[in-house]
């Protein structure tokens, strides 16, 4: 495996590859690697002819008050367990790599990237948005492969690979899950113990939800409030977005009709956000 650094060495590196029809398969990440980013790769390994991984802790899509600092890093365990997946390059570029001068150009999918996550993180989807328009020029991957753990990220790029005809094709990755449901995430290591086994109320609130669905409830609104209440009865969950949507606009509903609806949540324990989400299918017989 390639550890490279900069843009131009590994533009250097994948253009004789490119020349000599090779696919590139990219898998964009902000490492402190887990079982979740090795499914990415795995898939991209299986689909490519050469696999690519970036780690790249990118301030643009950081608040001022949030953990930018302090996101955990560790480049030499993410490089071993790349090296031991069948990587063949990690690029690896640091902030001034990056951005040699202050970003003047901003890509922003305004609607989709404004609502839900982006309304408790303001500014956080046009930094994920601009990055990752910057990484697929700088790797141009023939795929490039994202989490449905990040469902709303997720649908911002695919629509913003639409809409700039970027030559790419962007592919979703079921969420991995430890033993007891909650999805694998960098920052679960901030999580006290207590708030580790507390947090298994999330993935829970998944099946209530589809139990609830079974139960005959229509009302997007009714849903969500029972959701809050079921989240609220674990007293370290503070619950910040949980949302009953359409699954492909991420459109508010008025009801629940026979098509599946995408439940998504946001939920603070402590300082520490967790995401996840579902696509319910109970109410559909
Ligand atoms: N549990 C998971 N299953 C599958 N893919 C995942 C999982 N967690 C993260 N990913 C995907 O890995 C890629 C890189 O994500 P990132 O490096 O931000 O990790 P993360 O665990 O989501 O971190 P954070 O805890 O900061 O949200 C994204 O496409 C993300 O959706
Ligand atoms: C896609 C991404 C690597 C862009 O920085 C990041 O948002 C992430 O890790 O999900
Ligand atoms: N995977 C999410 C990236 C972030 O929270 O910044």
């Amino acid at each position: 495996m390639h550890i490279v650094s900069s843009i131009s060495a590994l533009r250097e590196h994948l253009l004789p590859l490119r020349r000599a029809g090779k696919t590139i398969g990219l898998v964009p990440t902000m490492g402190y690697l887990h079982q979740g980013h090795l499914s990415l790769v795995a898939r991209a390994r299986a689909e490519n002819d050469v696999v690519a991984t970036s780690i790249f802790v990118n301030p643009l899509q950081f608040g001022a008050n949030e953990d930018l600092s302090k996101y955990p890093r560790d480049l030499a365990r993410d490089s071993a367990m790349l090296e031991n997946a069948g990587v063949d390059f990690l690029f690896a570029p640091t902030v001034s790599d990056m951005y040699p001068r202050p970003m003047e150009t901003v890509v922003d999918v305004s609607s989709l990237g404004g609502q839900l996550e982006g309304e408790v993180r303001p500014g956080h989807f046009a930094g994920v948005s601009t990055v990752v328009t910057k990484l697929f020029n700088i790797v141009q991957p023939d795929r490039a492969y994202f989490g449905e753990k990040d469902y709303q990220q997720l649908q911002i790029i695919r629509r913003m690979a639409e809409d700039l005809a970027q030559p790419v094709t962007v592919i979703g990755v079921p969420t991995v899950r430890e033993a007891d449901g909650l999805a694998c995430s960098s920052r679960n290591v901030y999580l006290s113990s207590d708030e580790r086994q507390a947090a298994a109320i999330v993935p829970k609130a998944l099946d209530e939800a589809n139990r609830l669905l079974a139960e005959g409830i229509t009302d997007p609104t009714d849903l969500e409030e029972r959701l809050i209440a079921f989240l609220e009865g674990e007293p370290l969950a503070n619950p910040e977005v949980v949302a009953i949507r359409d699954p492909d606009t991420l459109e508010r509903l008025t009801k629940i009709a026979k098509k599946p609806v995408l439940l998504l949540l946001f939920v603070r324990f402590g300082t520490t956000k967790l995401l996840d989400n579902r696509v319910l299918t109970a109410h559909l017989g």
